[in-house]
């Protein structure tokens, strides 16, 4: 018999996931608790990329960005702009989380905070479309990856980035994916695969990087969706419009419960 799935959430009906849905809801704001969001990643994949393009205000239309907003992104990243961040010290970790040490070294610099030297994951506060998030930024160098297991355990949702312009590296990231098989299984919430890079010219499509990295063989595994959606930290809207969508199926979701 075939698997029914709900029309709001989109995992079977009879899954775990659908039946979690709405589990972390509380009364505490809008939705319920602040959702928190890991982002997973190879490294130099563009995860912190695009979080600060989601931190970031959008450009007014009498202020045109210098060219390339991500020279103005993250690498001159305003220490003020990740001032809230919190710093985690990981063990292990060698500053992979490279621009984000520069960042620290800058919110250092102007005395705001002095993070640790070894940064392993960076938790950063978000606003998107009037739901606050928690947003989890993990370190994507080899030696870290081990630890996206932990990170990922407990979250409301899950993001992979892709750096789709580097289709030598997607074995590996297909690897990494899943090694996490299991956790995905027993996660409630929603996965979410973004196709960063898209600005750059021979960029991956979402179904190029949907069949390398076998994710309608990790769909049936884990008994959930895995969305793709495209996105550049050059572009913020393409990377809320994710965002806003995750959201939705999260959040909206919660009442496919009760139906
Ligand atoms: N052209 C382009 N460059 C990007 C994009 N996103 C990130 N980059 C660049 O890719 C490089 C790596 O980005 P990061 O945001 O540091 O990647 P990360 O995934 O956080 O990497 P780790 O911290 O090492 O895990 C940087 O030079 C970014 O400027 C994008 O959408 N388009």
């Amino acid at each position: 018999m075939p698997l029914l799935s709900c029309c709001v959430c989109g995992f079977p009906s009879s899954s775990k996931r659908h039946q979690n849905q709405g589990a972390w809801r509380t009364p505490t704001n809008e939705y319920g608790k602040k959702l928190q969001i890991v982002f997973i990643g190879l490294d130099g994949s563009g995860k912190t990329s695009l979080l600060y393009a989601l931190r970031h205000p959008p450009p007014r239309p009498d202020q045109p960005q210098a060219d390339g907003a991500l020279r103005a992104g993250r690498h001159s990243a305003s220490a003020g702009d990740f001032s809230d961040a919190v710093w985690i010290e990981g063990n292990s970790h060698r500053g992979a989380k490279g621009q984000s040490a520069q960042a620290a070294s800058e919110l250092a610099e102007l005395g705001n905070i002095a993070p640790p030297p070894n940064l392993k994951t960076v938790t950063i506060p978000l606003r998107v479309g009037g739901t606050e998030l928690i947003a989890v930024d993990t370190a994507g160098c080899r030696a870290e990856r081990d630890s996206w297991r932990s990170s990922v355990t407990g979250a409301d949702a899950v993001v992979l980035v892709i750096d789709s312009s580097d289709a030598l590296r997607l074995p590996v990231a297909r690897h990494e994916l899943w090694k996490l098989e299991g956790v995905l299984r027993d996660m409630p919430g929603p996965f979410l695969v973004l196709a960063n890079k898209q600005d750059i010219r021979g960029a991956m499509n979402t179904d190029s990087v949907r069949d390398m990295l076998q994710l309608n063989e990790l769909e049936s595994v884990i008994g959930g969706s895995c969305a793709t959606k495209p996105c550049t930290a050059v572009d913020r809207s393409t990377i809320e419009a994710a965002i806003d969508w995750l959201i939705t199926v999260t959040v909206t979701a919660s009442s496919c419960k009760d139906k």
